[in-house]
């Protein structure tokens, strides 16, 4: 079974505080922190970026631990960019955003070299604090069934109201930005998206 994992989107932390705002989440009990980054080109998730390939050198120098990119600007060199992402010790994943079918993620996930993260966008990527998108949960459920261990991340919109559903179609990683740093009690978000989480993979 996949464990969950919840990863506060730093997109919503304060800036000018950033490393407190990190050590925070992870004293309140964050898996992974989400790092979004966008040059402003191609605004699209996670490397919301046209040259992928640019960044995983300097992340790698970073100590990122998971570089995920997106499947729209990779059709044509996915597998030397997973390659090189692992060779730099960083788990790849592959992000889709909301237009794009579900089916163009599954060749990554059964290559020889996989990726080990599919993340499904649940808003148009570029911005936190966007309304969550439950159509988008039908990939989720067909990446679950597919693929029962695959880390499954869902990003957009999430927070109390809307983690049942993503959680009862099968997703096991959380970003969630405003609704946590938004939050009175940060924590106890981190704390209810994980319990969410937990409980529907032990009703399966
Ligand atoms: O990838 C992103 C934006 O493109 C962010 O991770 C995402 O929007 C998180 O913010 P929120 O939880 O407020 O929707
Ligand atoms: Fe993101």
């Amino acid at each position: 079974m996949a464990a969950a994992k919840i990863a506060p989107s730093m997109l919503s932390s304060d800036f000018a505080n950033l490393a407190s705002e990190a050590e925070r989440m992870l004293r309140l009990g964050a898996d992974w922190l989400h790092m979004d980054i966008m040059d402003g080109a191609y605004l699209d998730c996670h490397l919301m970026v046209t040259n992928p390939s640019d960044y995983v050198e300097p992340l790698g120098k970073a100590g990122a631990t998971g570089f995920t990119f997106h499947i729209e600007v990779t059709r044509d060199n996915w597998q030397e960019l997973i390659q090189s992402i692992k060779s730099k010790g960083m788990r790849p994943g592959v992000s889709l955003r909301p237009g794009t079918p579900v089916e163009e993620v599954f060749p990554l996930v059964e290559a020889e070299n996989p990726v080990e993260l599919v993340l499904v966008m649940t808003v148009e990527p570029g911005f936190g604090g966007q309304k969550f998108m439950p159509e988008m949960m039908d990939k989720v459920r067909t990446l679950r069934n597919k693929y029962p261990s695959l880390d499954i991340e869902v990003d957009g919109g999430l927070g109390p109201s809307t983690i049942d559903v993503a959680a009862s179609a099968g997703a096991n990683c959380i970003v969630a930005g405003s609704s946590i740093f938004g939050a009175a009690d940060p924590g106890e978000v981190i704390s209810m998206l994980r319990r969410s989480v937990e409980g529907s993979q032990n009703k399966n």
